[in-house]
């Protein structure tokens, strides 16, 4: 549905944000995790035309046949919806009115057939009771939903969500996961998170992402399968903390009831006193930027 092959961007300042980006990103939502400064922003804002890459493609299967995403922007724009990491409201409009002013800038000129899409996306996003209050008086997750009614005028068949869970409580995230997951099969929902949990509660097919890399991708179930037997639970004590670090692969460590409990990557149990336990996706995400950070780190081999 959407091929990315070998995508490449450096900023002016020397950062490589896109280094060989290859990805096949299928209908359905698709979670693309990375810590900050990942790369995840600088490929949504690719994909959605509102910066070029250096060299690569991007091939979208648009309704009249495939689209040349990185030079037919137009094209793309009439199939695209986006809500930015950063979406902006204006305070002062009502839900409503902002809506609608969206659908007229959409190419929606018809005005009764305008009315039915906005006040049916604005069911849809759970807002039609507040759609005249004034979008300044909106929660975050409000906020969220109504970017998404934006994002969905038009009936894209490329919805991109950027980082759109930050800073919600998880009332407010479920909520706005469950409506992304209802968007429809029929489209590619791509979804930018740091959370790797929104990604394992929703996402069929996902990638992982880090420096500018693509560290691995497809189910997550599969990759946690991948793992399976190979991680490792122990809770130690601070003052014995740096000497595991130093011993061993540990992939997390975290504070229970003021104690760290570490997992360790291992083959075979680590020592005396780990449980082995069941990997989730959070080992994987982990395991594979350590693997990155230790490739990296060595020197290639001459030859
Ligand atoms: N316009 C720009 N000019 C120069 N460097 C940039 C620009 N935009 C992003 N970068 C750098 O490129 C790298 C990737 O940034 P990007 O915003 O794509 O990552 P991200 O995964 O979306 O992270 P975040 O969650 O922090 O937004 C970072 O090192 C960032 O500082």
């Amino acid at each position: 549905m959407l091929a990315i092959r070998d995508l490449t961007k450096t900023y002016a300042n020397g950062v490589r944000a896109l280094d060989g980006v290859t990805l096949d990103i299928p209908r359905g939502m698709f979670g693309l995790l990375g810590p900050n400064g990942a790369g995840k922003s600088s490929l949504m804002r690719t994909l959605a035309t509102l910066q070029s890459a250096d060299g690569g493609s991007v091939t979208l299967d648009g309704s009249d046949g495939p689209i040349d995403v990185l030079r037919d922007k137009d094209a793309v724009r009439r199939q695209l919806g986006y809500l930015p990491q950063d979406f902006g409201v204006y305070p002062k409009v009502s839900a409503l009115d902002l809506l609608e002013h969206f659908a007229v800038l959409k190419g929606l000129t018809d005005r009764k057939q305008r009315r039915e899409v906005v006040d049916g996306l604005l069911v849809q996003v759970n807002l039609w009771d507040a759609r005249k209050r004034k979008l300044g008086t909106f929660s975050g997750g409000m906020r969220q939903r109504f970017g998404i009614a934006q994002a969905l005028l038009g009936n894209p068949r490329l919805v991109i969500v950027d980082e759109p869970t930050a800073g919600l409580d998880p009332e407010e995230r479920n909520r706005f996961l469950n409506l992304l997951a209802a968007i429809g099969e029929d489209v590619v929902v791509i979804l930018s998170t740091h959370i790797v949990e929104d990604v394992t509660d929703l996402c069929p097919t996902m990638a992982i992402m880090n420096r500018g890399q693509v560290l691995l991708t497809g189910r997550p179930s599969d990759a946690i399968e991948a793992l399976s037997q190979q991680v490792w639970r122990k809770q130690v004590t601070k003052d014995t903390l740096a000497g595991y670090e130093a011993a061993h692969t540990v992939l997390s460590t975290r504070l229970v009831a003021g104690q760290p409990v570490i997992h360790v990557h291992s083959a075979d149990r680590p020592e005396d006193g780990f449980v082995q336990i069941d990997p989730d996706l959070e080992d994987v995400y982990f395991q594979r930027l350590r693997l990155q950070a230790r490739q990296q780190a060595t020197p290639a081999p001459v030859v």
